[in-house]
Order: structure tokens, then sequence, then C-alpha cells
């Protein structure tokens, strides 16, 4: 195996989202989740994305498991290595998008990484280094009242800067329309100041083609699916990669009982569950008593168990973000996420004990949960849903999964990814 292209998400539903945009873009492509082991073999692949859950997790342990991760791809050729992180640049003034790319940097002997969050296809746009959300500059977004990482500043540069031990610049607009040899003179240029990352702009996906063509050459970069577009793009320009025709099939439809789990908080997500109510059997679940004991996660599953057999049913923990608020002050941000999620990592154990092989789940940490308690390590991508979310097979092949970043999906998405995932 020799990696075209390394990559490192800090969540799962982003490392999806990674993977499908890589897949369709021409590359051959495996999620994994976590650090393979020393004997996953994966021949005739183009990119590997490692996913971890890291993204909201203190930045020395984001940083460790990063490395891990780096190191495995560089094991296997890669030479170029993607931090993946949210298209809406979640995270603290404490990290972990400075912290991580900080170290890769340093581990690959870099001298400067080019980092940009845009992804055009979803509405997220930078314009001299502030990041928009559709129309709306980010601190005016939904994503101000994110449950774990609310956004509040527009300006990316700002942002990286507290999260960084060394300065940070910028890559206008106007450096990038002039093409990739402007792009690099400019990297290189910062380099010189003593800058260690540079965010860079970009509106149209011909400026996400010019910045993985300028940036391939470094041994790292940071930003969205959409710098791993351009990556990807670059990638078969050059002759590295010869392009995939579609996404490979995902082997024989594994059929069976199937199962939506939602404990995203987005607006979004909260449209797509009030949309379901109307085509599958859909249970709010109380948060007040799931934080409580094991009780509302049990009554759940029995709920679940009657009516599975009959067709999908979704369960969810999302409420609005005014409750999300109540709820917090109560028992904290952390505590009532992390319980939260584990709550619903326990309710998709039970539904894979009770036969559901087809499984949606709603929220980039949420899935993480998910995944985890149920013990799966890799995945072949299949069709798009939606933009940023594929459906999965496992590399066992015996369920399919769609891991739903909070943001992404039409208005029917569940029942969109239900008919997909055969
Ligand atoms: N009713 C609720 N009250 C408070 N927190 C909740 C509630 N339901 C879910 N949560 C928590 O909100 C957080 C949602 O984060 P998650 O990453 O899963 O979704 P998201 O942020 O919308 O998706 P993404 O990260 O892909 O953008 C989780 O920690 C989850 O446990
Ligand atoms: O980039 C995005 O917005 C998504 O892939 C994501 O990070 C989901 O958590």
């Amino acid at each position: 195996m020799s990696l075209a292209l390394g990559c490192i998400a800090d969540d799962y539903t982003g490392a999806s989202d990674l993977a499908n945009t890589l897949t369709r873009a021409g590359l051959r492509t495996v999620q994994t989740i976590g650090v393979p082991g020393p004997d996953l073999d994966l021949p005739g692949i183009d990119a590997v994305v490692v996913s971890l859950k890291s993204r909201s997790i203190p930045a020395d342990q984001a940083v460790a498991r990063a490395r891990e991760a780096d190191a495995w791809l560089r094991a296997r050729g890669a030479g170029h290595v993607l931090f993946k992180v949210c298209s809406t640049f979640d995270s603290t003034d404490a990290g972990n998008i400075g912290p991580v790319t900080d170290a890769l940097r340093a581990d690959a002997g870099a001298t400067i990484a080019l980092v940009t969050p845009a992804f055009p296809e979803t509405g997220r746009t930078v314009f001299q280094g502030h990041l928009f959300v559709g129309a709306v500059p980010l601190h005016e977004s939904p994503l101000k009242d994110h449950p774990l990482n609310p956004m509040r500043d527009s300006n990316l540069v700002r942002v990286l800067a507290r999260q960084s031990r060394h300065p940070v610049g910028l890559v206008d607009l106007a450096t990038v329309a002039k093409g990739p040899a402007s792009v690099r003179a400019r990297l290189d240029a910062l380099a010189a100041e003593g800058k260690g990352a540079a965010i860079a702009d970009a509106v149209f996906d011909a400026d996400l083609a010019v910045l993985g063509a300028a940036c391939l050459s470094d041994p790292v970069s940071t930003g969205a699916s959409g710098l791993g577009l351009g990556l990807a793009q670059a990638l078969v320009a050059s002759g590295r990669v010869q392009a995939a025709s579609a996404a490979e099939g995902l082997g024989a439809p594994v059929g069976g009982p199937a199962a939506c789990l939602a404990g995203s908080c987005s607006q979004a997500t909260l449209g797509q569950i009030a949309m379901a109510e109307a085509v599958m059997p859909v249970r709010r679940l109380d948060p007040e008593r799931l934080l409580a004991g094991p009780e509302e996660a049990q009554d759940a599953l029995a709920w679940a168990a009657e009516r599975i057999g009959s067709g999908p049913v979704l369960i969810a923990s999302s409420a609005s973000p005014e409750a999300v608020t109540v709820l917090q002050a109560r028992h904290g941000r952390e505590a009532a996420g992390h319980a939260i999620e584990a709550a619903l990592a326990g309710i998709a154990e039970g539904l894979v004990a009770r036969g559901v092989r087809r499984l949606v789940v709603a929220g980039g940490e949420t899935s993480g949960a998910v995944v985890d308690a149920l013990g799966l390590t890799a995945f072949r991508v299949g069709p798009e849903i939606a933009p940023g979310v594929p459906v999965l097979g496992t590399v066992r092949g015996d369920m399919r999964l769609a891991l739903k970043s909070g943001n992404f999906g039409g208005p029917t998405f569940f029942s969109d990814a239900l008919a997909l995932m055969q």
C-alpha cells in the first residue's frame, strides 16, 4: 500500500464528509475508525481518512492522537497529510486546530501550513480571513449556539492565532485568483516572516483547485473537505492518481431492520427530525430522565423493538438551543453532552443487538460515540446521500451506516438516507 494522500479527521462525520469528497474526485478511499493496527492492508487504495474523536477533547490528547495517525499514514507512503477540521472551524481558544496543526507541521519539518475551512458547495466561504456560513458571518450563524464549541469570532486569522504557538498570516483572494504559483510565493514569504500557518481565502470551487495545487508539495495542510477536493484534483491532474470511475460498490445489500439516532441539536437536524415524523415513528428522549439513569434508554429500546420489524424508527435527544441551555445550566455543558452521547451509544448497541443492520446517526460527537460503542474499525465509501454524507459500508460487509454532520443534509435526509442504505 502506497498512499497518495493521508487524512486525519477530528470527528467521524467530518471524516465521512471528506471520504465522500475524495471518492467523488476519483480517489479510492477508506475511512478508518481510530488509528488502524499494523496489519491493516488496503491494496489499491489511494487515500485513507483516519477518523479521530478529538475535536472537543483536551489539546494535548488531540495532538498525541493526531501524531499517532500521522505516523501510521506516512509509514504507508503518504507524502501529504491533511488535518481535516469542521468547515465551520468548530473549536475553542484552547484548541485543537492550532495545537494539532503546529505539532504535525513540526513533526514533518514543514515551515508553514495552509489552513482553510472553505467548502463552497455547502455554503462555507472565506474572504479576507473571515468565514461565512451562507450569507452570514460565522458569529451570526447558528454555530454561535453550538452546544460544545460555540463560534463567536468570524476572523479565522484571529481565532487560529489564539490557539497557536506561532503567528498566523493570510493568503487573500486576490493572491489566490492569480494561481498556484502566486499562492506558493505568498506562503513562502509568510514562512520567511516566521508565520507557522496561513488562513487562505476561497469563495469558489476553482479557488480550492488552486490551493490544492499550491500546497500539495507541502507535507501538511489543515482544512475541511473543500481543501480535500483541491488536493484530490491536484493528485489526479499530476498523474499521481488514476481517477477511479465512480465509487466502487459496497457489495451485496445487507438488508435487515433500520434505525436513526439523533444527538445533533443543529437547526438542520431539528428540521429533519420534524420531517421524519411524517414517515416513521419518532421517539423524543427526555434528556433529564436520560441523565438520571438507564430507564429512559431502556424504555426507548423497548419502544423500538416493538416497531423495527415493521419499518425504520428514529430516536432523538435533540432539542432547541433554549432547552439545551437550560439542561447545560443544570448539569454542565461537557458533562451533559458526553452523558447524552454515551446514552445514545448504548441505545445503538441495543438496536444492533435487536437486529438493526442499517443505522443513520446525526451529529459528529454522537457518531463518534456510537461507532466506538459498536466497535467498528473501517468503512468503504458508497453513494452520496447529500453533500458531505455518503453511505458507508463496514469492511466486514455486515452493516450500512450514514454519519451525518449536524448541519448537513436536506429536510428529508433521514428517509433519503434509508432509501440508499440497502
Ligand atoms: N437535549 C440536549 N441537551 C443538551 N445537549 C444535548 C442534547 N442532545 C444532544 N446533546 C449534546 O449536544 C452535542 C451535539 O454534538 P454533535 O457533534 O453530536 O452534533 P453537531 O455538533 O450538531 O454535529 P457536527 O459536530 O457534525 O456539526 C453532543 O454532545 C450531544 O450529546
Ligand atoms: O466540515 C464539516 O462541516 C463536516 O464535515 C464536519 O466537520 C462534521 O462534524
